[in-house]
């Protein structure tokens, strides 16, 4: 059923010949090629006993008489559409359209499902009543280009980055090194990853060429899960599908002459992508109120990260991740003195977005500073929870190549030139839900324990360079 308060109530029927695009750790994502559209399932634990299935099975039936799955869903695609498609920039973000989909369907896919997805990912399965339809980033729309007047390539590559956390508030300072970093080594104590990852997220932020180029080298060195490629919709390249980036390179430029040259010339073109302001106007000008939006551009402009440009995609994400400036053990400490439910924050901040012309980061810093009575109190970690999502979004640069030699100076915002041709480029940013308010606690937790797996990692490295 495609939630749209005129539409008669039906099932969406998935469409028969969907392609399984990928997972995280919340949602399994197929791609619709007809409709040129992505559909979000949300995933839900997989019960460990059968007395688990037991209970699974009689809250499936309360849930889906209640419809608890479909409102939670509702909730969410509101929060995304109401906060953090403005926040983002609708330039940069998808419609979205909320679907039902059919308790047979769902598990037909599961079955379906099995032979394409990881087997650390299965833990979890799909959950009813909780989808949603997004534009397919993998994709360019033809509206959206064929009004040019270029011959395209017939290859779309997409190419998607999890960038992760740019910048860390005062209280985060003392940390030798980012959080990212010091993770990495958690993550191979933990053997979630089997080599360190040189990728650094401040770098990637800095608005600094070098440095920039450096961390998306790094990507392609250990991709992780923060960086995938697609041609035409399908990955070539990715943590578990290491192929020879090189054919990857030719492929995307034409031109298999100086290899080395052109993989530099890929750097450069996804780092001139992430620092180009591809919005068509300045949602921060209509602010009347400048106060927390200015205090905003205030802290971006006495950081490095002044040197990303103002609406470009990282400048988008990177302002969204300063609206925390306490970090997460200031908001721990608050959360010890409340008992409050994950979620209800979405439903009270919903409830104060009222007008479309407010100024987003005005009204979440006012929240946040101003709610403190017990009634209230929710709101208060909404800069934090907000944040966070930016700190774990992902984006799309969508690329599709100019078949012909075209002046430079055409001052097209979508078309990016490199030595080895010109490019139409389109970016998304995505995975935008709120995050339950408990994560805080996780990310306090997940602090300490990045801290120590770094400090001891460190440590018994220089104590082998000390014998030597
Ligand atoms: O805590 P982090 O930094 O490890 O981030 C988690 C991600 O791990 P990563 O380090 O990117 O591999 C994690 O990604 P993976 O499952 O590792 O691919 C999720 O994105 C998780 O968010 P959520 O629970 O789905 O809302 C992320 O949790 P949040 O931090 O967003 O709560
Ligand atoms: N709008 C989109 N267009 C194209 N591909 C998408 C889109 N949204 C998601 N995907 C693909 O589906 C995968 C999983 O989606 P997503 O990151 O939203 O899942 P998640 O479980 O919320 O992730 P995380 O673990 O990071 O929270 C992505 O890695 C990406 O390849």
């Amino acid at each position: 059923m495609l939630l749209n308060e005129t539409e008669p109530s039906q099932y969406f029927e998935i469409p028969p010949n969907w392609i399984y695009r990928g997972e995280g750790n919340c949602n399994v994502v197929l791609s619709l090629p007809q409709l040129g559209k992505i559909l979000r399932i949300r995933k839900t634990g997989r019960p460990k006993s059968f007395i688990g299935w037991l209970v699974k099975w009689l809250s499936d039936i309360l849930d889906w008489l209640y419809g608890k799955g479909i409102t939670e869903e509702l909730r969410d695609l509101q929060f995304y559409s109401t906060v953090m498609r403005p926040l983002v920039g609708r330039k940069y973000t998808s419609e979205a359209c909320q679907v039902i989909l059919n308790k047979t369907e769902v598990n037909t896919l599961e079955n379906q499902l099995h032979k394409y997805r990881s087997d650390f990912r299965k833990h979890k399965i799909l959950q009813y009543g909780r989808a949603s339809l997004f534009d397919d980033f993998a994709f360019i729309p033809e509206n959206d280009y064929n009004y040019l007047p270029f011959i395209l390539s017939d290859d779309t590559f997409a190419i998607e980055l999890k960038p992760k956390q740019g910048w860390r508030p005062l209280s985060e300072k003392h940390f030798p090194v980012c959080i990212y970093c010091m993770h990495q080594y958690l993550k191979l104590e933990k053997k979630k990853i089997k080599v360190l990852s040189k990728y650094c997220p401040e770098d990637l932020f800095s608005g600094n060429e070098g440095r920039m180029l450096r961390a998306i080298k790094s990507l392609i060195e250990v991709p992780q899960n923060n960086l995938r490629i697609f041609k035409n919709g399908n990955l070539i390249y990715g943590d578990h599908l290491k192929t020879n980036f090189s054919n990857i390179v030719e492929n995307i430029f034409d031109n298999g002459e100086n290899l080395e040259q052109l993989i530099e010339e890929f750097c450069h073109l996804i780092r001139k992508s992430l620092t180009t302001n591809f919005m068509n106007v300045d949602s921060t000008e209509h602010c009347e109120e400048k106060t927390f939006c200015e205090w905003n551009k205030i802290i971006q402009e006495s950081s490095a990260s002044n040197a990303l440009p103002k609406n470009s995609v990282l400048e988008k994400i990177l302002s969204i991740q300063m609206l925390d400036t306490e970090g997460s053990d200031y908001y721990c400490k608050l959360l010890q003195k409340a008992q409050l439910e994950d979620w209800n924050y979405v439903d009270m901040l919903l409830d104060k977005v009222t007008n479309e012309h407010i100024c987003m980061k005005c009204t979440i810093m006012n929240l946040g500073n101003n709610s403190r009575s017990e009634q209230e109190i929710d709101l208060a970690f909404i800069p934090y929870l907000i944040s966070a999502i930016a700190k774990d979004c992902s984006l799309m640069i969508t690329l599709k190549r100019i078949q012909e030699d075209i002046s430079d100076n055409l001052e097209i915002k979508n078309i990016i030139s490199t030595n080895y041709g010109h490019f139409l480029v389109n970016i998304g940013v995505f995975d935008l839900y709120p995050k339950r308010l408990t994560s805080i606690r996780k990310h306090c937790q997940r602090n300490k324990e990045v801290y120590k797996a770094y400090l001891k990692a460190t440590s018994r490295l220089s104590s082998i360079e000390n014998l030597k």
